[in-house]
């Protein structure tokens, strides 16, 4: 018998892609997949993709999850906290949602509002010391989707001074996913489609999570609705400090990483390169004219940024190789 797990949001987009990566994990076992409104219904019902999994969604109970090793929860900002209060000592989480990531109350509560839950280990693997950090813990907690674009692609260069920690602009488009699963009037099929929209223009709730990630000081930030059902692709535009080229930067501080790939020079991340896999994809230049940073990063939002980052993190907390049962390939087109 392998690892038992549970996913707590199961209905959602990612809750449906954690179900779908878990089965084809050869150390884990689902335990059990919750839903809320949905509770009830099965799996296959909820999610056509996933066609063939024998398994009913249970109500969202903490004693349902008991005899899980590690339990994933994919729920609303702020439903996290009171369930993971319940959940024992012994049990590994990993929170997708956003309740643990900040170390500043009052930015939690300036961007999600409500009262700050308090801060778990951060779980980017990449970041230095991160890896070793995610292995200790057992409460960790998952990446935003944007932050995980941004972060991995600005990181590194504040780290090796060569971009302006207070001059960090960043514009952002994301598929719809991303916005999770519940109805919403303005992604409506026939209002997205032939549609770029702006949305939380200069005040997006990923930002202080950059901030803190990244080590970025100053950092304004759009981001853009796109109509596509997934992907992320962030441009990171930043001014340089002396005359080390990102590219380089970038190339050193991922050589051995099994997800981030810095792209050959002359190719441009898109992100339907990284749909269905783990994986980043970055490439960096000076902008002609004006010298500054450019950098372009993609990823799954679903993936890297969601689901497949959480099962990384998980990979780490039990002791497994860290990309059992993820994939470093994407299915485009
Ligand atoms: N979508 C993405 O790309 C990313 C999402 N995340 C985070 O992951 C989390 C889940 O996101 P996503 O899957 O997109 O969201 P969805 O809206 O698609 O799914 C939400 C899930 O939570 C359940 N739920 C809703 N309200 C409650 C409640 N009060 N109590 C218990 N369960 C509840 C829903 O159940 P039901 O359907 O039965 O009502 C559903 O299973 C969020 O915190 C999100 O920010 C993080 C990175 C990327
Ligand atoms: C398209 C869209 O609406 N995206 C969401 C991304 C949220 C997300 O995935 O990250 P969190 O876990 O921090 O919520 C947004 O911009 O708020």
């Amino acid at each position: 018998m392998g690892i038992r797990v549970a996913v707590v949001g199961a209905s959602g987009y990612a809750g449906g892609e954690l179900l779908r990566l878990i089965a084809g994990h050869p150390e884990l076992d689902l335990a059990a997949a919750t839903a809320h409104t949905q509770a009830g219904m099965p799996v296959a019902a909820v999610h056509p993709q996933l066609a063939g999994m024998e398994l009913t969604l249970s109500a969202t109970d903490a004693a349902a999850l008991g005899d899980a090793d590690l339990v994933f929860l994919a729920l609303p900002h702020g439903q996290s906290a009171a369930l993971a209060a319940q959940l024992g000592a012994g049990v590994k989480v990993v929170d997708l949602g956003a309740d643990f990531r900040l170390r500043d109350a009052a930015a939690w509560e300036r961007y999600y509002g409500g009262p700050h839950a308090g801060t778990w280990t951060y779980g980017l693997p990449e970041l230095p010391g991160q890896r070793e950090a995610i292995a200790a813990s057992d409460r960790v907690a998952n990446t935003g989707c944007y932050a995980a674009a941004v972060t991995l692609a600005l990181a590194p260069l504040v780290a090796a001074g060569v971009a302006d920690p207070a001059d960090v602009v960043v514009v952002a488009a994301s598929g719809t996913s991303g916005a999770g699963r519940s109805a919403k009037t303005h992604l409506l099929g026939s209002e997205i489609m032939g549609d770029l929209t702006p949305y939380k223009v200069g005040a997006h709730q990923h930002v202080p999570e950059i901030k803190q990630a990244s080590g970025a000081d100053s950092l304004a930030m759009t981001p853009v609705l796109a109509p596509m059902p997934r992907g992320i692709l962030a441009t990171v535009n930043a001014r340089p400090i002396g005359r080390t080229h990102p590219r380089d930067v970038l190339r050193a501080a991922y050589a051995d990483e099994p997800f981030v790939h810095v792209l050959p020079e002359g190719a441009w991340p898109h992100t339907g390169a990284t749909l269905g896999a783990n994986t980043c994809h970055l490439q960096a230049t000076l902008d002609l004219d004006s010298g500054r940073i450019v950098v372009v990063s993609a990823i799954d939002n679903l993936g890297k940024g969601a689901a497949g980052q959480a099962v990384q993190c998980a990979n780490l907390m039990l002791g497994l190789p860290e990309t059992t049962g993820l994939s470093t390939f994407g299915v485009a087109p």
